[in-house]
C-alpha cells in the first residue's frame, strides 16, 4: 500500500526571533512568528504526513487556542504525528520538500536540516530531499515579509 499526501505553509518574519526552519536554528537577524516555534518546514512536513493518512491537519491536532503549544517545539509534533504514521503500520518512502525564501541563504543549512528531517521520519537521509529557492524578489516571500514551504511526501506499508 501507498498512500501520498501533501503540505504547505506559512510564517511571518519578526524581529527578535530566532530562525527555526526544519529543526534547525539558521543564525539571522530575524525569524519567525507563530503560536508554536514556527518552524514552517517541519509543519509542512507534519501535514503532508496527516494528509497521507487522512489524518486532517496540524492544527486540528494541535490548535493555536491551547496553551499547551505556545512555544511548542514542531519537531516534538511532528514526532507525536509520525507515532499515528506509525501505529497505522505506514513508513517513509521519501519526502521532497521545498523553502521559499528570498533569504537567508537556506544551501549552507539544507544537509543537517535534511538530516534532522531524516532522523524524526526514522528514515535514511537518501529518502529526504530539501530544497530551496527565491521568489525573483515578487510577492509576500520576495519582500522578505515570510517564508512559506511545502512538501510532497509518500509513504509505504506492507501487505
Ligand atoms: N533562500 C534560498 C533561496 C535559494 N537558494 C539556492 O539558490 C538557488 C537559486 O535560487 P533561485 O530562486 O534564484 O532559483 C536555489 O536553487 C538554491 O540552491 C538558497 O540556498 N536559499
Ligand atoms: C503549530 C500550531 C500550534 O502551536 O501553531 P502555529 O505555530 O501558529 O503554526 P501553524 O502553521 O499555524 O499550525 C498550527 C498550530 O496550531
Amino acid at each position: 500500500m501507498i498512500r501520498v499526501g501533501q503540505g504547505f505553509d506559512v510564517h511571518e518574519f519578526a524581529e527578535g526571533r530566532p530562525l527555526i526552519i526544519g529543526g534547525i536554528t539558521i543564525p539571522y537577524d530575524k525569524g519567525l512568528i507563530g503560536h508554536s516555534d514556527a518552524d514552517v518546514l517541519l509543519h509542512t512536513v507534519t501535514d503532508a504526513a496527516l494528509g497521507a493518512i487522512g489524518e486532517g491537519d496540524i492544527g486540528r491536532h494541535f490548535p493555536d487556542t491551547d496553551a499547551a503549544f505556545k512555544d511548542a517545539d514542531s519537531a516534538v509534533l511532528l514526532e507525536k504525528v509520525w507515532s499515528i504514521v506509525e501505529q497505522k503500520g505506514y513508513r517513509l518512502g521519501n519526502i521532497d520538500c521545498t523553502i521559499m525564501a528570498q533569504k537567508p541563504k537556506m544551501a549552507p543549512h539544507i544537509e543537517t536540516i535534511r538530516a534532522r528531517i531524516a532522523e524524526l521520519l526514522h528514515a535514511d537521509v537518501s529518502q529526504v530531499n530539501v530544497k530551496a529557492t527565491t521568489t525573483e524578489k515578487l510577492g509576500f516571500v520576495g519582500r522578505e515579509e515570510g517564508i512559506a514551504s511545502m512538501a510532497t511526501i509518500l509513504l509505504l506499508k506492507n501487505e
